[in-house]
């Protein structure tokens, strides 16, 4: 495969998995970025401002490890150091997908002063059967406060990527959800489990 050429399963894998977010309304106006893993310390990533709802297959460009672009011409996005982190840090990773739902939006925005939100005695937890076996346990989602300079971000969420203070994902606080699996389905899965999580527990906190 020339440089900067996606494979076309991976790309149509991707494509579909925008028009899946799009579909649940996790990615309104051009938000969200998606990527895959590919051979050799490079991901195929959605290209910068484009709606993941009607992402075409050009639209998925290759960029190295340092989040620098392989496909002339096209802006990768801006949050790919981000999803660079992730693979950089675990090997068996092979997707990254970032949505803004309202449910990550709304909580993190009513929680101004939380580093974390603690889920417990679910059972979707389970849907990361890699650190939770029962819903008999209480997993932290950390909030982190969002920034626009991606370097300064990436370096803020290192810690909790490195410790395994992020088992299931992250927040970026009034921006979204950061979620990875080791293909773009699994990937897919656990950001649906954790978007119930998050709408679960806006509702659940009404109740009490
Ligand atoms: C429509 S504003 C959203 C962006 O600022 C950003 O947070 C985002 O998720 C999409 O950026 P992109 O560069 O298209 O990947
Ligand atoms: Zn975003």
């Amino acid at each position: 495969m020339a440089a900067g050429i996606v494979p076309l399963p991976v790309a149509e894998k991707l494509v579909a998995a925008g028009q899946r977010m799009d579909r649940r309304g996790w990615v309104p106006a051009t938000s969200g970025n998606l990527s895959a893993r590919l051979s050799g310390d490079r991901m195929a990533i959605t290209r910068s401002g484009v709606h993941k709802g009607f992402l075409e297959t050009q639209d998925i460009i290759e960029v190295d490890f340092a989040g620098r672009s392989l496909t002339p011409g096209m802006k990768p996005s801006a949050e790919t150091l981000l999803h660079c982190q992730i693979y950089a840090l675990w090997p068996d990773i092979g997707s990254v997908l970032h949505g803004h739902s309202i449910p990550a939006t709304a909580l993190t925005m009513a929680l101004p002063e939380a580093s974390a939100i603690h889920l417990q005695g679910y059972e979707i937890l389970k849907a990361w059967s890699n650190v939770v076996s029962t819903h008999d346990i209480s997993v932290a989602l950390p909030i982190i406060d969002n920034d626009q300079d991606m370097p300064r971000l990436a370096a803020q969420l290192q810690p909790w990527l490195e410790q395994g203070r992020a088992p299931i994902g992250y927040v970026l606080r009034g921006h979204g959800i950061y979620v990875w699996g080791s293909d773009v389905n699994a990937a897919l899965y656990r950001l649906e489990a954790l978007e119930f999580l998050l709408a679960t527990e806006i509702e659940r906190r009404k109740l009490v």
